[in-house]
């Protein structure tokens, strides 16, 4: 299976209609792929809260519409990363687009934990509440989505594994300044999962927070497959998803799970 992911730049001096189409013509040139990962938020950028409500979109409008035309001309299945999406009642989800190489919308993801505490996502978002996979045929594989905050919530991949999840998509606008964390977790994430993980994140600076770049693709085994650098960068990996069975098969971790463990009691 050959995976590309996109780490665009979100330059803030770039009109969003300009990024959009740089960014469909970045989809269109990997033609080949089985599968091709956007970031989080890429038109707008992550950290640009203020904005977040004038570049609301429905779940059939600008990104949406760009997006299917290029999976469809790549003939790719498309993580078209998320958009802010405006939903029913008005309300703004962090929202993933998932598009079959027919172009079709195939499947959507709201992002669980906002970030940003009492600023942010957390003030003008509405938090998603369902757990997401998606089954892709040719490659037969399960997907299983989550989005740049939620990497920090590993109670949420374990859902996704019961789930089916073999490969777990990441859209990221992750800053600089956390980096370190963005390697650890990523990492432990596919350890603990034994997923694979594609995490796509961004590249510059944008709202005045420098992007930490450096998307990653891991193994079930947590081995870095690929790995970009902090600029802009089309990565591509070629990898086996069998490798998740055959990982679960030699080091069968996942069967020595206790569930139900008992509640601790109530703190001091
Ligand atoms: N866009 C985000 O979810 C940022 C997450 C982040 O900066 C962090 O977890 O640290």
């Amino acid at each position: 299976m050959r995976a590309s992911l996109i780490q665009i730049d979100v330059k803030p001096d770039e009109p969003v209609e300009s990024r959009r189409s740089r960014a469909a013509d970045l989809v269109r040139e990997q033609s080949g792929a089985d599968l091709v990962v956007l970031p989080e938020l890429w038109t707008v950028g992550a950290f640009a809260f203020e904005e977040f409500a004038a570049h609301a979109e429905p779940l059939d409008g600008p990104t949406s519409a760009a997006m299917s035309d290029a999976a469809r001309d790549a003939g790719v299945w498309l993580h078209a990363g998320s958009v802010v999406e405006r939903g029913e009642g008005g309300a703004l989800y962090n929202t993933a687009l998932l598009f079959a190489p027919s172009g079709a919308l195939h499947r959507t993801y709201r992002k669980i934990h906002r970030f940003g505490f009492d600023r942010g996502e957390v003030k003008v978002m509405t938090a998603g509440k369902e757990i997401v996979t998606a089954r892709l045929e040719s490659p037969d594989v399960t997907l299983g989505l989550a989005t740049c905050y939620d990497l920090r919530f590993p109670e949420q991949f374990r859902l996704l594994t019961d789930a089916g999840a073999e490969i777990i998509v990441l859209p990221a606008g992750w800053p600089a300044r956390r980096r370190a964390h963005w390697s650890l977790l990523v990492r432990a994430r596919a350890v603990e999962t034994q997923t694979y993980v594609l995490a796509c994140g961004t590249a510059g600076t944008h709202a005045g927070v420098e992007q930490a770049g450096y998307s990653v693709v891991l193994d079930p085994w947590g081995e870095v497959v690929a790995e970009a650098g902090a600029g802009e960068q089309v990565l591509t990996a070629d990898f086996d998803p069998a490798r998740v069975a055959e990982t679960r098969e030699q080091f069968p971790v996942l069967r020595d799970r206790v569930l139900g463990l008992p509640t601790p009691p109530p703190r001091a």
